[in-house]
């Protein structure tokens, strides 16, 4: 299959080795300073792109590509507020085709088949709370991560007793703490930490008064990330429309 990056930073230059070793041939890389290349030939003559830039960049690089009728997957997250509606209705109503996933690795796509299974147990008895910590590196320019605004979204779905996510406190990497840790019982809390050169930690909390379980997903580099990234893009040379993780993996 023929792969264009958008994106040539920590996530793209690893997207590039495992898809190599798949067998792929990379026919464009964009990135910054030669965006110009969406124009070229060898972008047009990619069967997908593979977009990982930032919460500002993304939503435009969609439209570059649909432009030139190239199918995109990205793992770009911070965007889905401003832009998600749009999206949506492009890929329904005039044919294009995005895999969009907050988080590409299969590790968590299983977290998260535990996740709903554990909200919707959650769902009755009432003595438990749930809050959530993730945990990222200092480079992160979006917080709550995209993967606990899923993950969030799932417990929303499974516990009647609450009706949406809420921004609690960021842990900052030089030991400041903004944000607040009050909020309506009826939201499930996300608190951040930006620490380092953390990959990724989810946690996910249930406290009652006689004690506590928690579920923890820590990725130890980001190959998961990236090799979920390349099977996305080999299901979506094969699918279009509004695609993600639930219609790659189906459990
Ligand atoms: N869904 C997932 O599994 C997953 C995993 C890791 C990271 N991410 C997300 O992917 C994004 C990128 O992560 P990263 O770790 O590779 O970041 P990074 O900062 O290492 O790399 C981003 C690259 O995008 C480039 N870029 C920025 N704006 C651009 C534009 N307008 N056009 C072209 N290139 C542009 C930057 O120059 C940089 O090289 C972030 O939003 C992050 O949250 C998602
Ligand atoms: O490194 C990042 O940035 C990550 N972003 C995604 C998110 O926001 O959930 C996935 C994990 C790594």
């Amino acid at each position: 299959m023929k792969i264009a990056l958008i994106g040539y930073g920590k996530m793209g230059r690893m997207i590039e080795q495992i898809a190599i070793v798949r067998n792929h041939e990379i026919v464009c890389i964009i990135d910054v300073d030669n965006r110009q290349d969406f124009d070229s030939e060898a972008f047009a003559s990619a069967d997908v792109a593979i977009e990982f830039t930032s919460p500002t960049a993304a939503y435009d690089n969609y439209l570059r590509a649909f432009s030139h009728n190239v199918k995109v997957v990205s793992g770009s997250t911070g965007w889905m507020k401003e832009h998600g509606d749009d999206v949506r209705r492009m890929c329904s109503e005039e044919g294009k085709t995005l895999f969009w996933a907050s988080n590409f690795s299969i590790g968590v796509a299983i977290f998260s088949a535990v996740n709903r299974y554990l909200a919707k147990i959650m769902n009755g008895f009432i003595q438990y709370d749930v809050e959530m910590e993730e945990v990222h590196h200092v480079h992160k320019l979006d917080a709550p991560s995209g993967t606990a605004i899923t993950l969030a979204e799932e417990i929303v779905d499974g516990m009647d007793r609450k009706n949406g996510w809420a921004k609690g406190t960021t842990l900052e990497a030089d030991g400041t703490t903004t944000g607040s840790s009050m909020h309506d019982d009826d939201k499930v809390v996300i608190n951040s930490v930006r620490r380092g050169e953390v990959p990724g930690i989810h946690t996910i909390k249930y406290d009652s008064g006689a004690d506590c379980i928690t579920i923890t997903h820590d990725a130890h580099n980001r190959s998961g990330f990236a090799l979920g990234a390349v099977l996305a893009a080999e299901y979506t040379a094969e699918h279009s429309g509004l695609l993600t993780i639930s219609d790659m993996f189906k459990f």
